[in-house]
């Protein structure tokens, strides 16, 4: 149940945390700007996001306690720990799902008169896939992109990002598990949110795959977008990191 949060270079404190992020991210954000040749329209939103001794509790039992970090624009956390040890639990009380047990959560969404719904500011990516097996990759996408409000024209930008051009038109029954999972994360772009809590997003991926994840998370970043991810895999620098104990 015990939890610490820290930075790549060691800093735990929250403050010096704070001050890494305030070099680091400018350089990261330069150089993915450089790496992808163009400019990329940041997030209309401006997002801040902060923990309080938060904790969660799954069947009346505590399972996390004790989180504490704040987050700005560009700011990106992943979570480690054994299974068991309530990464999901903690994401899915960041998206809202089971409530808070105790300490404080608080959101900003944007100014006060343009803030937009904490529904519609946050995408969430869960643990199973969510595509409907008798439907091809591209109809799960449209499904999704009349859900979140995006034009059609943005599904085959969405299949590109995930590399998922070859299987966009067989049945998702006759996808692999990383095949779908691929298309689980196209809809992160259909989404267009600046907050992402994603759980286990390279699950049954491959390595070409971790690199493909790791380049959205990358530009979500550069747009100002803020990320949350529960994964084992090397996501690169610049990340927070979340150790859960059991
Ligand atoms: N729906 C549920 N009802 C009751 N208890 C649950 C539920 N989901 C999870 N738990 C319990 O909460 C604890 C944390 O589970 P959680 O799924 O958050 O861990 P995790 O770190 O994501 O695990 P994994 O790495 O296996 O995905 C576990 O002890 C689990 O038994």
């Amino acid at each position: 149940m015990r939890s610490f949060v820290s930075s790549q270079t060691g800093i735990s404190c929250a403050h010096c945390r704070a001050a890494v992020a305030c070099w680091a991210k400018p350089v990261l954000m330069l150089e993915v700007l450089c790496s992808l040749g163009t400019l990329m329209e940041p997030y209309a939103q401006q997002i801040g996001f902060e923990a309080e001794n938060a904790g969660c509790d799954r069947a009346g039992e505590p399972v996390v306690r004790g989180v504490s970090f704040s987050f700005s624009p560009g700011d990106a956390l992943q979570l480690f720990g054994p299974n068991g040890s309530g990464k999901s639990s903690l994401l899915s009380m960041f998206a809202g799902l089971i409530p808070l047990a105790e300490g404080a959560l608080r959101w900003h969404l944007g100014d006060e008169q343009s803030a937009t719904p904490f529904e519609q500011s946050v995408f969430f990516l869960g643990h199973d896939a969510s595509v409907k097996p008798s439907l091809t990759a591209r109809e799960n996408l449209s499904f999704w992109a009349a859900c979140y409000g995006a034009g059609k024209e943005r599904i085959d930008a969405a299949i590109d990002s995930v590399k998922a051009m070859t299987f966009a038109d067989l049945r998702a029954s006759r996808l692999s598990a990383g095949q779908r999972r691929r298309i689980d994360l196209a809809r992160a772009v259909l989404a267009d949110r600046p907050v992402w809590l994603l759980d286990e997003p390279a699950a049954a991926i491959d390595s070409d795959g971790v690199e493909v994840i790791r380049n959205m998370i990358a530009e979500h970043r550069a747009r100002g977008g803020l990320a949350i991810i529960a994964t084992h895999d090397h996501l690169g620098s610049g990340y927070q990191r979340l150790e859960l104990g059991r």
